[in-house]
């Protein structure tokens, strides 16, 4: 039976297209700096005029962060390329698995490559006329859900027949979402040589500003621990479990407390075993492998700590793979099922 003939199938095919941050190709001072020049280019992420940002980026950040961020790059980089692009490869890979034929699963990156116009045009010219784009970012911020929206805006802008597009939506407090991290974390945390006093569950910073201006970002981050914190209370009894902001960047006020402050700020005050989650990172990244699982431990070391660890992200493994495929499930709902 043709495809077309298939009751449950729509005509046309059907594409889903993952899509996170980005990473440079290599982990050498000229591929981040290429990177690092498109991300920071992006008003969506640095909200500055134009005209005051770009003698900063090109006079001083692209002439000293390029070899900076190489470093911690090569700590984390794999024999399958960066750790980000490795993850989501695998992610889509897996997820193509559990959804069969009837569907193209594919990934792309925001910034570097593989960039997402080729891979829409790669889905058009495969056939699918349906799309659903995929912002792996459980938390909507501007700097990254909305930035997506724009560059699929920009590629559908160059085509003349374009595919039907869907977004899957933010996914913060999706019940799916909270049962996946529940479930990794407590397992992950059982595996430890150790009993943490302290879970600490890292976001990835923003300006301040940005939650003044209504980006719901924040609060998506706060709803995500709260929700968490009511369905690890009862598995791991004892636990106290706190939230913090990390990787901040540039001069102004982001969103505290930061990470490093709370790392040290916890064992100055007696706290000697603590594990950090970084809930809101759907894969790991040189963000969770360099600056929580190499620089964190130096802080909290350095400050009386004695044992600590860093979760894996939810990554390609189960729990996460059973999420991801119930939400791209559901939002496929009418185009497929
Ligand atoms: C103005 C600066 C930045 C904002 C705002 C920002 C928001 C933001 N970022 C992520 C997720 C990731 N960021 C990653 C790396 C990264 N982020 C910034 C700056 C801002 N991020 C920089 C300069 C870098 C590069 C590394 C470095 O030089 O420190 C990554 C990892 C990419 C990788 O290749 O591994 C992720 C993922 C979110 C979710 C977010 C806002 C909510
Ligand atoms: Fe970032
Ligand atoms: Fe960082």
């Amino acid at each position: 039976m043709l495809p077309s003939d298939h009751p449950s199938i729509a005509s046309g095919g059907i594409g889903v297209l993952l899509v996170n941050l980005g990473t440079p190709d290599a982990p050498t001072p000229a591929a981040v700096r290429r990177y690092l020049a498109e991300f920071l280019s992006d008003p969506r992420v640095v909200e500055i005029p134009a005209i005051a940002w770009k003698p900063i980026l090109h006079g001083i950040i692209l002439r000293t962060r390029p070899a900076k961020s190489a470093h911690a790059y090569a700590q984390v980089w794999t024999d399958k390329g960066s750790p980000l692009a490795a993850i989501t490869a695998g992610q889509a890979h897996k997820l193509q698995e559990r959804l069969g034929e009837g569907v193209t699963v594919d990934w792309a990156m925001r910034y570097g490559n593989p960039s997402i116009p080729s891979k829409l045009q790669a889905m058009k010219d495969g056939g699918c006329e349906r799309i659903l784009v995929a912002p792996l970012y459980p938390q909507f911020s501007a700097a990254t859900t909305s930035s997506v929206m724009d560059k699929l805006a920009d590629a559908l802008r160059a085509m003349r027949w374009q595919p039907a597009v869907r977004i899957l939506p933010a996914y913060y407090d999706d019940p799916a979402y909270i049962a996946a991290l529940e479930e990794d974390i407590v397992a992950q945390v059982a595996a430890l040589d150790f009993v943490p006093e302290v879970l600490l569950l890292s976001y990835h910073g923003m300006p301040e500003r940005t939650l003044h201006l209504g980006d719901p970002y924040h609060c998506h981050c706060r709803k995500t621990s709260r929700l968490l914190l009511e369905r690890l209370e009862a598995r791991l009894p004892g636990v106290r479990v706190e939230t913090s902001f990390q990787s901040r960047f540039g001069r102004a006020k982001w969103l505290e407390p930061a990470t490093e402050a709370v790392l040290a700020a916890e064992a100055a005050s007696g706290t000697r075993r603590l594990v950090v989650a970084a809930p809101g990172f759907s894969a790991d990244c040189v963000e969770t492998l360099e600056e929580l699982a190499i620089r964190g431990r130096e802080v909290f070391s350095e400050a009386g700590g004695e044992r600590y660890a860093t979760l894996a992200c939810l990554n390609d493994r189960g729990p996460g793979m059973a999420m991801l495929e119930a939400l791209v499930r559901r939002e496929l709902g009418g185009w497929w099922s």
